[in-house]
C-alpha cells in the first residue's frame, strides 16, 4: 500500500469547528487527522466526528500553559502543572482514542530544564500506553524553545528509555535547523513516532520551496513508513485550493 496523509487541523481548516474540520478532511481524501489543542471542544463531539468519518486522530498536544508559553514540561518548578497538562491530554486522548500525545517542552534552557523535561516525560510514558512524542522546533518560529534538534531529542529519548517515547520528525523544523533530511529520516527511523511536513521556509503546501517533497515522500515509502504523514502547513486561506499535492 502507498503512502497516506493526515490533515493537521491546527492549520488546515482551522476556521471550522474541529468536528466540521474532521469532516472536511475526510471529504478531501485524507486518511487521518491530527490536531494541536482540542480542549475547548467536548471530546464526545470529536469522537462522534471521528466515528462518523472513520478517521483516526493521530495526535494532540499538551496544553501550552499561560500567555506567551509553549508548554510547561521543561520548566523547572512547574512540574505539577506539567503533569496536570499530561493528565488532561491523556484523558482527552483516551476519550477519542488518539494515537499519540505530543508533550510540549516550553521556553527554557540548561541542565535543570533537561532534568525537568525528563521527569515529565517519565511520568507521561508511565501513565499511558499511547505513544508520547517530543518535537524539536525551529528557532525562527519558537526562539528560546527548549528542544531544537533531533540530536538533542535522541539524547533525551535515550535517557528516558521508555518504549513509548518517540520523536516527532517535522521535516519543516528539521530542514530549518539541520538539513540533511533524507539521511536523518533513514537513521532516526527506529525512534520516529510521527512525520510531519510543510514547505520551507514559508510553511505552506508541500509543492514549492527548498525541500523536494515528492523525493521525501518516496523516501518514507521506501523505508516502509506505516502511518499517514502529517500535513502541518499554513494554507493561507481556504484549504481546498492548496490540495493539488494530495491529488497527485
Ligand atoms: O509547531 C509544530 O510543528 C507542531 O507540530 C506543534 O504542534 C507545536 O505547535
Ligand atoms: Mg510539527
Amino acid at each position: 500500500m502507498g503512502l497516506t496523509f493526515s490533515a493537521n487541523l491546527g492549520f488546515l481548516w482551522q476556521e471550522l469547528p474541529l468536528p466540521d474540520a474532521i469532516r472536511a478532511a475526510h471529504r478531501a481524501g485524507f486518511a487521518a487527522v491530527e490536531c494541536h489543542w482540542p480542549y475547548d471542544v467536548p471530546a464526545q463531539q470529536v469522537a462522534a466526528a471521528l466515528s462518523g468519518t472513520g478517521l483516526r486522530m493521530l495526535g494532540l498536544n499538551t496544553r501550552r500553559g499561560g500567555p506567551g508559553e509553549n508548554g510547561l514540561s521543561a520548566l523547572p518548578a512547574r512540574g505539577a502543572e506539567a503533569r496536570a497538562a499530561v493528565d488532561e491530554a491523556i484523558a482527552y486522548a483516551d476519550a477519542i482514542d488518539a494515537g499519540a500525545i505530543h508533550v510540549m517542552a516550553g521556553f527554557a534552557t540548561g541542565q535543570e530544564a533537561e532534568a525537568a523535561f525528563i521527569d515529565t516525560l517519565r511520568y507521561a510514558c508511565a501513565a499511558t500506553t499511547r505513544t508520547i512524542l517530543i518535537e524539536p522546533l525551529n528557532s525562527y518560529d519558537a526562539p528560546g524553545y527548549f528542544l531544537t534538534t533531533t540530536a538533542q531529542a535522541e539524547g533525551i529519548i535515550a535517557k528516558v528509555a521508555a518504549p513509548n517515547l518517540r520523536l516527532m520528525f517535522d521535516c519543516y523544523h528539521v530542514q530549518l535547523m539541520e538539513g540533511d533530511v533524507t539521511h536523518k529520516l533513514e537513521r532516526l527511523l527506529p525512534i520516529i513516532g510521527h512525520i510531519q511536513f510543510a514547505s520551507v521556509p514559508d510553511r505552506g503546501a508541500p509543492d514549492h520551496g527548498e525541500l523536494n517533497y515528492p523525493h521525501i515522500f518516496a523516501v518514507a515509502e521506501r523505508l516502509g513508513w506505516p502511518l499517514p504523514l502529517g500535513a502541518e502547513y499554513k494554507p493561507g486561506g481556504p484549504t481546498e485550493p492548496t490540495l493539488g499535492w494530495l491529488l497527485r
